[in-house]
């Protein structure tokens, strides 16, 4: 194009935004009004709160943030011209001045090629620097040119200097990325990607999707996205309110099942045997055995009249109950009402009235009804199942071997049932057990980040949180580090009870440059697990493995690196076996150089030191590594939290060490 032609196309391209804005504004002024006079147009106070929120709502996605660009993009349909953007912008008539990234039309920005041109003629992508249109990019898919991923405007998204939380790629998803995003509701499906394939971001943006095609639905049943810790939930905190989404819960696997305060500890034999998945049939068995055959038949004193009711209907009515397969408490409830039903027939045939409700409520609660229910289907709370289990583990039965019981059992049990003190893992058991009492309310949708770790008790934890709904699960099987982290995830998606989900890879990694992928890739044979290689995107970069002779030196070394990193762009993060942190950060501390705590996303400081354990998920321009032997000695899966540790790295990876490097590494 010409530079004259080309400048008018950008002053129009410019012109259109500066109209969508003043579109948005409109439509923002508008419902800030209607939000104002809501109470007064609403019948009665409840339609006044409901539509209040609505509107706040409203009015919240309508922001307008000066610093994203309105729209990213422009498909040529026939004679028209269509800007994708992250909303929906219409003018005063109506009519689209921005298509929602989302919408139907949309999906020909991702997925249009020369191949499939889907009516597209010409497919433009803009370059803003700080919501500034400073560019454009238009591949004419009608004349057979298509860009894919050598776009420059994608090249620059992904070189970009990394600093604060987590943001959204809907610029530039990739055609097989929005395949996952776009997937039906109804799929449930596993996601295995090579780090910084785009899983977390595909998750995200698959939410976001997901609440703008069933928005009513989901809005009722909800989504939930579940994270490895608080540190990766705050990185990625901000994504969905970008996306105009502010209605998702965000939660860790250890928050989602917080039913008590953990004042205990396990062994790690312990934890490990918790997290098993016999631990479910063992609560199961434990529970179920508390149901008791009716030996004496219930007799009520009732004013004047005396109700009988025999141990063959009693029985009966067990039975029954029991074979319906209901949880727990609901089948007990179900039992006092049926035995209340046989007195409420009894009464009728005698006194030719029905029962008023009171009469029905005081037969529910009378003493031989309540003592009957204590002896053949006893209550029973989460926390009492499990404190009668961890204090006569022998009750597991043949379920756990003699050895495993006794390393399960309570030392010293707690004398009442308040008085317990839960493990972490524990707090899984109390999840379980409270599973069987009463059914979870089931999510519309859960995204899993970092599912490779999960372990089967974890897993049956967010079944009962998808059972009616579908799931969305991400993982990459090498950086598995949890003791019970699987090699193949069809294990997961059975306790998932979602066995037929599909596993889909991600190959293609926008984070990690080529040469640090190339050094990470060499513990990939010892990690026993089979996932295709990721291919890097980033043919930039660089690597520095820098031997300290002297141990005492190392800490101080790591000090310099960080500074010299400093005269670079973006964030840098030092990453540590968890014991060395402390004193990394007193070195930096006497330096003078500002430091903050992963997860503290609003810190101004461009340097974090981020203990291994923590480190999932999160990445930084420039990741100083020290010492890895001491990194893969500090846990059994040490070397895929290694591999995990050198994927972080945007730009520049320096390796520090005064150990000998884990064998693996030095193959070349
Ligand atoms: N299509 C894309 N366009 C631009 N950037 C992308 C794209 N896909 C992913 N990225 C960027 O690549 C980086 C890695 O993405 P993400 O964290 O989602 O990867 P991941 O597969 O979850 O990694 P890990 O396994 O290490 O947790 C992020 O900065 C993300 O924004």
């Amino acid at each position: 194009m010409p530079a004259t032609e080309l400048d008018t196309e950008l002053a129009a391209e410019r012109t259109h935004l500066e109209s969508s804005r003043a579109a948005l504004r409109r439509m923002r002024d508008r419902a800030e009004s209607l939000f104002a006079t809501g109470d007064k147009v609403a019948g009665d106070s409840y339609t006044a709160e409901q539509l209040g929120r609505h509107m706040a709502r409203r009015v919240k996605e309508l922001a307008d943030d000066p610093d994203t660009p309105l729209f990213f993009g422009r498909l040529d349909i026939e004679e028209s011209a269509y800007h994708v953007g992250r909303r929906h912008v219409t003018d005063d008539a109506g009519e689209p001045m921005v298509l929602d990234w989302r919408a139907p039309l949309s999906r020909s920005f991702y997925r249009a090629s020369v191949r499939d041109p889907q009516g597209v003629s010409t497919r433009r992508r803009f370059g803003f620097v700080k919501g500034e249109l400073t560019s454009f990019e238009d591949e004419h898919l009608d004349r057979g040119e298509e860009l894919g991923t050598s776009s420059r405007i994608l090249t620059a998204e992904i070189e970009r200097p990394r600093v604060g939380p987590m943001r959204d790629i809907v610029a530039t998803i990739q055609p097989e990325q929005d395949e996952l995003v776009r997937a039906d509701l109804a799929d449930s499906i596993c996601v295995q990607g090579a780090p910084g394939t785009g899983k977390t971001a595909v998750g995200l943006h698959r939410a976001a999707y997901l609440l703008y095609l069933h928005r009513e639905r989901l809005r009722k049943s909800k989504v939930l996205i579940v994270g490895p810790n608080t540190a990766f939930l705050s990185y990625i905190s901000t994504v969905l309110p970008t996306l105009g989404e502010v209605e998702v819960q965000q939660s860790t696997l250890d928050d989602l099942v917080d039913r008590a305060p953990v004042r205990g500890g396990d062994s790690v034999a312990a934890t490990a045997i918790k997290h098993d998945v016999r631990m479910a049939e063992v609560l199961s068995r434990s529970l179920w055995a508390r149901i008791a055959e009716p030996t004496e038949p219930i007799m009520v004193s009732d004013g004047s009249y005396r109700w009988r009711i025999d141990i063959e209907p009693l029985r009966r009515i067990v039975d029954e109950a029991r074979r319906e397969g209901l949880p727990y408490a609901v089948g007990r409830d179900r039992v006092r009402a049926r035995v209340v039903g046989l007195l409420q027939r009894q009464s009728e045939y005698r006194t030719g009235n029905s029962p008023s409700d009171s009469w029905l409520r005081r037969m529910s609660r009378i003493a031989p009804v309540t003592e009957f229910l204590e002896r053949c289907w006893p209550a029973v709370t989460p926390e009492s199942l499990v404190v009668a289990l961890l204090t006569d583990p022998s009750t597991a039965g043949d379920l756990l071997t003699g050895a495993e019981q006794e390393a399960i059992r309570w030392v010293r049990p707690p004398r009442t049932v308040k008085s317990a003190k839960f493990s972490p893992a524990d707090l899984l058991l109390l999840d379980e057990a409270a599973g069987l009492l009463e059914r979870e309310t089931s999510f519309g949708h859960v995204v899993v980040d970092e599912a490779q770790d999960l372990s089967p008790m974890q897993a049956r934890a967010i079944a009962r949180r998808s059972e009616h709904g579908s799931i969305t699960l991400l993982g990459d099987l090498a950086q598995g580090t949890a003791p019970w982290a699987t090699t193949d995830w069809r294990d997961i998606l059975v306790h998932l009870g979602k066995p037929d989900a599909a596993v889909v890879p991600l190959t293609v990694g926008f984070r990690v440059p080529e040469v640090v992928v190339a050094l990470a890739n060499r513990l990939l044979p010892a990690l026993g697990v089979n996932v295709p290689e990721a291919v890097s995107l980033r043919r930039d970069g660089d690597l520095a493995v820098i031997g300290v002779a002297e141990p005492a030196d190392l800490d101080q070394r790591t000090v310099t690196e960080v500074t010299d990193a400093l005269a670079h762009e973006g964030s840098v993060a030092v990453i540590a076996a968890d014991p060395a942190v402390q004193r990394l950060r007193d070195r930096l501390d006497a330096a003078g150089i500002e430091h903050a705590t992963p997860g503290d996303v609003d810190s101004g400081a461009r340097v974090t030191v981020v203990p291994a354990t923590v480190v999932k998920g999160l990445e930084y321009d420039h990741v100083v590594v020290h010492e890895p032997a001491d990194i893969v000695a500090a846990e059994p899966k040490g070397l895929n939290r290694l591999y995990v540790v050198l994927t972080r790295a945007v730009t520049r990876l320096s390796v520090l060490h005064s150990k000998p490097l884990p064998e693996p590494l030095t193959l070349s």
